[in-house]
């Protein structure tokens, strides 16, 4: 196929607003390709390149060569030539890089030069197209679309996906199953305003899990091979040598374990979360920039890493996608600006123009993050399980909470299992959630032992409780600040993911909560990601997950989403999350319509 086909398909899926159109433009697209063509043909179609790092920075991208007249390039010559410049290595690398890369874009029309350094760039990656991709390859492989889904949940790799279901059709994609040494979606929990309503979800009796604040970890283990994964599926392994310890003396030759890690301090109780997240600076991880093996470790932690036999972990790392689709009046005090009287009018907001990208590279943490992560000389991460998805041999994701959490407990030891109790009635319940906060930890999440392991869904299984509404929002421009702010960006304009569009929804703007050094750092990273400098308000990519605690949803006709957040504040930024997978316009119109909470 000619790569300019897969340029038109994708402009065309932009310029459409139908769901069902766009799902048909992607399906006829991948159903022109050839067999060899569909990895790299449906990860442009989802905005990526089919290669994980190919070292072309945004310098390399400001200055193109004229373009092409006519169209030559099919998909296999751009994956070719992409290949080729990823695989340039030592002495000399970058002239051969821009050589290479000069040579690519000259072939290209102006169309296509366009559609590469957005795939370059990584300006397509959020996801506008990748949530749409599911149904496309059903669609294209006449596959019913819950088994594609499956299949993406369990391998987190939709080229590879669309590639079986494309050529092996249904009985291939049923071949697809966890595989040890592969990590899969982490389930995910739904939100419930009280224990209460989320026993009036799961029924009971009921399992009350001490909802830690720390990140997420998928264990892998394979006789003495060990590989950890963060929620977003990219691999850890050498930045936590505590949990690897951990799994090394589990009586098990093959295991996946599901668990959070949390630092705690002398007395148990959890450190600063930014202190956690900055051990796993799940940031540069997600943003294809693999941290070193021990920057960020603790120098006692690295001490033992390397006093104690080398960590080896499953051969190539992960394809690491974003997980798959799915996870204000503003009051008076939000919408207060440093311009008074300012209002901002009701835009939609969808994804950022096509504009100069900004510099490919790792954004600095932020600094809460950075701090802790110069304090925490002593800062050790422990590692406590919920849940466990195979067991030498048995897939267990089918089973029911109440087999999975006793193989669990039969395997490891008390001291490494989250505190659970299970409950027959809400004043039970109740009291493990006093219990939980009075420990410091930050909520519960109240379990379905009935309920299997759903990889990737918020399904009704779990539910998690917490004593205050937060959102994990995009953060979609932002405002210059006045007065003290001057010369800092301030009020931040929050959206909300449209998984329909791929888009966000304006649901209002803060400058609560914001410390002064979290002021200097956002003004810095903001700038990095600006799409549009105005002397009032930056646009910017919508790459930055922030979040927010609010009071409620109120009914707002002055946003898209006709919806906005009372009493916006910023918690702080989430390094661990990216856009694909903050919350959506669904789950707000859940908490404003009562049905759940935040
Ligand atoms: N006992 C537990 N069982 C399940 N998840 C837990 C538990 N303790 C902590 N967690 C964390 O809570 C999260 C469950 O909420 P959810 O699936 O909505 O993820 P999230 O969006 O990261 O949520 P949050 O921001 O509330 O942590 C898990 O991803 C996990 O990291």
């Amino acid at each position: 196929m000619r790569f300019l086909d897969l340029v038109a398909t994708s402009a065309a899926v932009s310029a459409t607003s139908g769901r069902r159109a766009k799902v048909e433009l992607l399906a006829a697209a991948l159903r022109g390709l050839a067999p060899d063509e569909i990895p790299a043909g449906s990860a442009y179609l989802a905005g990526e390149l089919r290669q994980r790092q190919t070292g072309v920075g945004y310098a390399a991208l400001r200055e193109l060569p004229p373009p092409a007249a006519q169209p030559v390039l099919t998909v296999t010559d751009v994956d070719t030539a992409i290949d080729a410049i990823a695989a340039v290595a030592g002495p000399g690398s970058q002239a051969r890089r821009r050589e290479l890369l000069g040579r690519l874009f000259t072939a290209a029309t102006a169309d296509e030069q366009q559609m590469l350094v957005r795939l370059f760039s990584g300006e397509l990656r959020q996801g506008a197209q990748a949530g749409l991709l599911a149904d496309a390859i059903a669609r294209a492989a006449e596959v019913p679309l819950p088994a594609v889904r499956r299949a993406l949940l369990l391998t987190g790799d939709l080229k590879m996906v669309a590639a079986t279901a494309l050529t092996g059709g249904a009985a291939a994609l049923g071949e697809i199953t966890l595989r040890v040494g592969r990590p899969l979606a982490p389930m995910l929990a739904q939100s419930a305003p009280s224990v209460d309503q989320a026993l009036a979800v799961t029924g009971t009796p009921a399992v009350v899990d001490v909802k830690l604040d720390g990140i997420r970890i998928q264990v892998h283990r394979s006789g003495d091979e060990i590989a950890v994964f963060t929620r977003s599926l990219d691999e850890i392994t050498s930045r936590v040598p505590e949990v690897v310890a951990a799994v090394r003396t589990l009586p098990a030759r093959e295991i996946v374990l599901d668990g959070e890690a949390i630092a705690l301090d002398a007395a148990g109780r959890p450190r600063p979360f930014q202190e956690t997240a900055s051990r796993a600076a799940t940031r540069a991880a997600t943003r294809g920039a693999r941290p070193s093996a021990t920057a960020g470790l603790s120098a006692e932690v690295a001490a033992e890493q390397s006093a104690n036999e080398p960590v080896r972990s499953f051969g190539a790392a992960p394809v690491g996608p974003a997980a798959p689709a799915d996870r204000a009046t503003p009051t008076d005090s939000a919408t207060t600006t440093g311009r008074a009287g300012h209002q901002e009018p009701a835009t939609p907001v969808g994804p950022a123009p096509a504009q100069l990208p900004a510099p490919v590279r790792p954004a600095p943490a932020a600094p809460a993050v950075r701090a802790a992560a110069g304090s925490t000389g002593t800062s050790v991460l422990t590692p406590y399980f919920f849940d466990l998805l195979h067991l030498d041999g048995t897939d267990l994701l089918d089973a029911p909470g109440r087999e999975r959490w006793a193989a669990l407990a039969e395997t490891v030891a008390a001291p490494q299992l989250v505190g659970r109790v299970t409950v027959e009635n809400v004043l039970a319940a109740a009291d493990a959630f006093a219990a939980a906060l009075d420990a410091g930890q930050e909520g519960v999440v109240v379990k379905s032992p009935d309920a299997p392991y759903e990889a990737g869904r918020r399904g009704g299984g779990w539910i998690k409780v917490k004593p205050r509404h937060t959102l994990d929002l995009v953060v979609l421009a932002v405002e210059w600040g006045s007065g003290r702010r001057r010369g800092l960006l301030s009020n931040l304009h929050l959206g909300a993911r449209d998984p329909d569009t791929g888009g966000f929804v304006m649901l209002g703007k803060t400058f609560k909560g914001l410390t002064d050094e979290l002021l200097r750092w956002q003004t810095e990273r903001f700038l990095e990601l600006a799409v549009e400098r105005g002397d009032w308000v930056v646009r910017v990519r919508p790459e930055q997950v922030v979040e927010i605690a609010f009071d409620g949803v109120q009914t707002s006709p002055r946003y898209p989403g006709g919806m906005a957040l009372r009493f916006a504040r910023v918690v702080r930024y989430r390094d661990d999350k990216s856009a694909a997978e903050a919350d959506t316009i669904d789950m707000v119109r859940a908490i404003h319509t009562g049905r759940v909470g935040g």
